[in-house]
């Protein structure tokens, strides 16, 4: 027999719903970009301020999107890599991937010095919150659950952001990527996530964007919701492998069922 989730249109039917037993929560760990806030236009103006420093030519949104979601060092690393591999950037030198990477290395000091300036002047100014965010962090809450707030971002960006948006007061814990020894997709940001917030994985409900935030959980042993709207990688984000996907966070139905 196969039967949907109850109540949620936008889940992915379940095989065996007799066998299936409710998970109940105690908290859920929310993944920032592309999750809670759109922020694809500040990564955008910030690396292209960051560009015009170092002389570099422009990228544009279909450039940085599949790009997002690693941290910001793996997105700059990332778009030097891709400004030195046209040819208007090489002054007619041999376009050898070694010499891409080590363009990228020499540049690194003074790209990062530059975006992390950038970045935090315009921080907010081209990013939105999400349809459904801030209804969806309510119900949650009033549901009783903690909520903490898990990003690859380094800290000294997500705060300001969270602030700017007004979404800081829905959190008890917030972590940015330069929190834990290891970043998403790896389970330590998650299992330190919910050691801080004193709830077993089990119980604690991870909801994010990309197969990052997936992988993480699942080897965490955290159930994962998937939104549909943000960015994963530039592939399908119903191709991977989740408990469940929502198009909005106001969707959400605590109802998810394990075997
Ligand atoms: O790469 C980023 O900065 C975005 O990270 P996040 O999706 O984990 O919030
Ligand atoms: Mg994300």
């Amino acid at each position: 027999m196969v039967t949907a989730f109850p109540f949620q249109r936008n889940y992915y039917p379940v095989p065996d719903a007799m066998t299936l037993t409710p998970v109940l929560f105690d908290a859920a760990i929310i993944d920032l970009d592309g999750t809670l806030v759109d922020t694809l236009g500040d990564f955008v103006v910030a690396l292209n301020l960051m560009l015009a420093d170092l002389s570099l030519p422009a990228v544009d949104r279909a450039v940085v999107e599949p790009l997002v979601g690693k941290g910001s060092e793996h997105l700059i690393a990332s778009v030097l890599v891709h400004v030195s591999n046209r040819p208007s950037a090489h002054d007619g030198r041999a376009q050898a991937a070694i010499s891409l990477e080590a363009d990228a290395a020499r540049l690194w000091p003074a790209a990062w010095t530059s975006f992390q300036r950038h970045y935090l002047a315009i921080n907010g100014q081209h990013a939105e919150v999400y349809p459904g965010v801030l209804e969806g962090l309510q119900q949650l809450k009033g549901r009783g659950l903690k909520l903490a707030c898990l990003t690859n971002k380094p800290a000294a960006f997500a705060l300001p952001l969270l602030r700017a948006k007004g979404l800081d007061g829905f959190f008890s814990q917030v972590f940015g990527g330069d929190a834990f020894e290891r970043k998403k997709p790896d389970p330590l940001p998650l299992l330190k996530t919910c050691e801080a917030l004193g709830t077993l994985p089990a119980r604690t409900l991870m909801i994010g964007d990309s197969s990052n935030d997936a992988r993480a959980a699942r080897a965490a042993g955290c159930p994962v919701l998937l939104v549909t709207y943000g960015y994963n990688h530039g592939e399908p984000v119903r191709a991977v492998d989740a408990d469940g996907f929502v198009d909005s966070l106001s969707a959400i139905d605590l109802t998810l069922w394990k075997r």
